[in-house]
């Protein structure tokens, strides 16, 4: 009765192996019941016969009777009609395992083989027009009376089912009932051409049913059903129904409705407003609608809404003090994008970096009914789709998950559940009122149960790269700058953040380090602000050494050179130092101290040392207690501090114009034996490990 996304899968099938089809019911009001959890379905019987009156005479022409909405065709006219002949019946209807909706009835059936399918199911026969309209107009049936029921009573009735000479598919010969038969059917490919295989029957089948509460398996299957996708021609249906933007005057694009959604503490938002502001796409056609639940991210939340002040055709911000929760916030950003009429509503999630500028101009131009890009957290299996469901509706990974979200199978599939960034069809929205609320489930498993219940498709496109979801599990907001210690759980976006532009050109063969004094390297290594942040985080932190020989702090207790200095262990840091050295100075290392390979590196002192006129001014001649030390400058000579440096005392060779970001890199022992120079106004601050005591 309805043209859903089911109902179009089912006419491309049809189309695309050149069938007729003649559809009945499509605009009625469906009286049929609850089909899916209940007996029902009468009205099909009724329908059909309506539709059967004009050929009920032709008794040379075959006809076929499908569902449509859970159903696709797998073959074409030739390979019906030669596999109906074979059966040598006048009506063959499609068979499955269990007895449905009378149980009682089971025994009444012919038996059959264990290999085989002894129970009637009526949502696909095939037949002589005349029989089959002598079938269902045998006896008068309610709307809301069970078909399936009434075909079986007919068939049951042997005098019946000679009459008419109706036989069973019993091996999946024509049509394939999946409801407890997807164990013994898979999938091949043939070239370009995909179809179903029922290794327990050995056939082919060519109508393939996804009846019973089997729906996500059965979408899921459909992605390769139809020649949609094969292992040689990759994804056939990604450019079937698209839209093109190309050419499209800017005035004239669709207007979007953006809804972001910062419902929890997440790690590199600055970096996610970057990208949300980067996209490709016309800000005077999309209407923003903010959601902050976070206090905490306030700051820049607004730094992002006044630097695009005017920019957006609207612009919609609920703060944090606002008594609004977040299945309130994104339902609300429903309603408001029904109010103004919007051709799509693009919601975005705090955790999605789309770094794809391209993103919603393609997602637009896919023309799918809610599509979302597939994103995965860095490195991880963890991505915004599941491939299937288990039986309470939580997460379950399907056999193909793996090679989606690591793109090994690129294309637009259907799945049960998306989330965090998605775009819908303004005209769906209507029917997604109040989609994010259900009670006892998280607004996400909401929307997407929501969703699938209404037979909407969802889909996830990973034909592109549309950037990654940031990973706040381990966010801890208490610290003066939290990212800094997200080296591990989200490494690109700290390395984009920390790393110097031109630390990676420094390992490439061509690339020669300076060398300020002999043996000495310089390199770039992280950026001005890492270095702020660092200095920032000690100074918060506060507890530096007092600078004399005895440290309670190291084994021993006793320090030979002592500086005014914090150790990463007094501040949580260590592992995270210690992976930075492994991860980026190790490879620096390897590259001009050739042959020395120590991996992991080992380092026990790592300490950022503060210099000050009236404090620790200057550090004397000496040794470290290293194979190797490195010594990074936090700040800038002739700006921040006067004087400074580091002096190479068998060189006579001093480093004093010394750089942000920069690591100076030497031998600890016997042959660099140095100093630190006085620092005679300002601070100077520096970071220090001693590799490979
Ligand atoms: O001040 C400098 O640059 C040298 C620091 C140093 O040698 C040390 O902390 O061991
Ligand atoms: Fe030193």
């Amino acid at each position: 009765t309805e043209e859903t996304d089911g109902f179009k899968r089912f006419m491309r099938s049809a189309k695309k192996y050149d069938l007729n089809v003649k559809v009945l019911g499509l605009g009625k009001q469906w009286r049929g019941g609850d089909v899916a959890n209940y007996a029902g379905g009468g009205q099909k019987v009724n329908i059909l016969r309506d539709g059967l009156e004009e050929f009920k005479d032709l008794d040379d022409l075959i006809v076929m009777f499908v569902d449509s909405y859970d159903l696709v065709f797998s073959g074409d006219k030739s390979e019906i009609l030669e596999k109906f002949a074979k059966f040598d019946a006048h009506v063959v209807f499609s068979a499955e395992g269990s007895c449905w909706p009378d149980e009682s009835l089971r025994e009444k059936y012919p038996p059959v083989k264990a290999t085989e399918k002894r129970f009637l199911n009526s949502g696909g026969f095939i037949g002589y027009a005349k029989d089959i309209y002598e079938i269902v107009s045998y006896k008068s049936i309610q709307d809301n009376d069970d078909d399936q029921l009434y075909y079986t009573k007919i068939y049951l009735d042997e005098s019946l089912r000679q009459k008419w000479s109706i036989k069973l598919d019993t091996k999946s010969e024509i049509f394939q009932n999946l409801n407890g038969a997807l164990g013994e059917t898979t999938l091949k490919f043939k070239g370009s051409k995909s179809y179903m295989y029922n290794f327990k029957t050995g056939s082919s089948p060519v109508i393939i049913h996804g009846n019973g509460p089997i729906k996500s398996e059965f979408n899921r299957l459909t992605n390769y059903l139809v020649d949609s996708w094969t292992v040689n021609s990759g994804c056939q249906a990604c450019e079937e129904d698209t839209i093109s933007l190309e050419g499209v005057r800017e005035d004239d694009y669709p207007t979007v409705f953006l809804g972001v959604f910062v419902e929890s503490p997440t790690a590199f938002l600055r970096e996610f407003f970057e990208d949300l502001a980067a996209l490709d796409y016309p800000k005077s056609k999309i209407d923003l609608f903010l959601h902050n639940s976070e206090s905490h991210h306030r700051k820049v939340v607004n730094k992002f809404l006044s630097e695009y002040k005017g920019s957006y055709k609207s612009q919609t911000y609920i703060t944090p003090f606002e008594d609004v929760d977040e299945s309130m916030a994104r339902n609300r950003a429903i309603d408001e994008c029904i109010k103004k009429n919007c051709q799509y509503f693009f919601s975005v999630d705090s955790s999605a970096h789309l770094s794809n500028p391209r993103t919603l101009i393609d997602l637009i131009q896919q023309n799918r009914s809610i599509i979302s890009p597939m994103m995965t957290r860095d490195g991880r299996l963890w991505s915004n789709f599941w491939g299937a469901l288990n039986k309470d509706g939580f997460y379950a990974r399907s056999e193909d998950y793996i090679d989606i979200a690591e793109r090994r199978k690129i294309g637009v599939w259907v799945v049960p559940f998306i989330s965090t960034v998605y775009l819908i069809h303004g005209y769906r929205l209507p029917a997604l009122r109040n989609s994010n609320t259900s009670p006892n489930m998280d607004a996400d498993m909401a929307f997407a149960q929501y969703i699938r219940n209404k037979g909407i498709f969802m889909y996830i496109t990973n034909r592109q790269m549309f950037g990654h979801l940031v990973n706040s599990d381990n966010y801890d907001i208490e610290h003066v700058t939290d990212e800094l210690f997200q080296i591990f759980d989200n490494p690109t976006d700290w390395e984009k953040r920390y790393i110097h532009e031109d630390y990676h050109k420094q390992l490439l063969p061509d690339t020669e380090a300076a060398q300020p004094c002999p043996d000495v390297y310089w390199f770039p290594i992280t950026t001005p602000e890492f270095c702020q942040n660092f200095i920032d985080e000690m100074e918060n932190f506060g507890q530096w050494s007092n600078g004399k020989n005895a440290d309670p702090r190291i084994a021993g207790g006793y320090e030979n050179v002592p500086t005014v200095d914090i150790h990463m262990k007094q501040v949580g840091y260590e592992r995270h130092w210690l992976w930075f050295l492994k991860k980026y100075v190790s490879p620096l290392q390897e590259k001009v101290f050739l042959g020395y390979i120590h991996d992991p590196p080992h380092a026990i002192m790592n300490f950022i040392v503060r210099y000050k006129p009236d404090e620790q001014p200057l550090l004397r001649p000496h040794h470290d207690s290293s194979t190797y030390t490195i010594n990074l400058a936090l700040n800038t000579p002739g700006v921040d501090f006067e004087g400074g440096g580091c002096r190479f005392v068998r060189y006579n060779c001093s480093v004093t114009s010394s750089r942000k970001g920069w690591l100076l890199m030497h031998p600890g022992r016997l042959t660099h034996y140095h100093e630190g120079l006085r620092t005679t106004k300002g601070t100077r601050y520096i970071m220090i490990s001693f590799i490979d005591p």
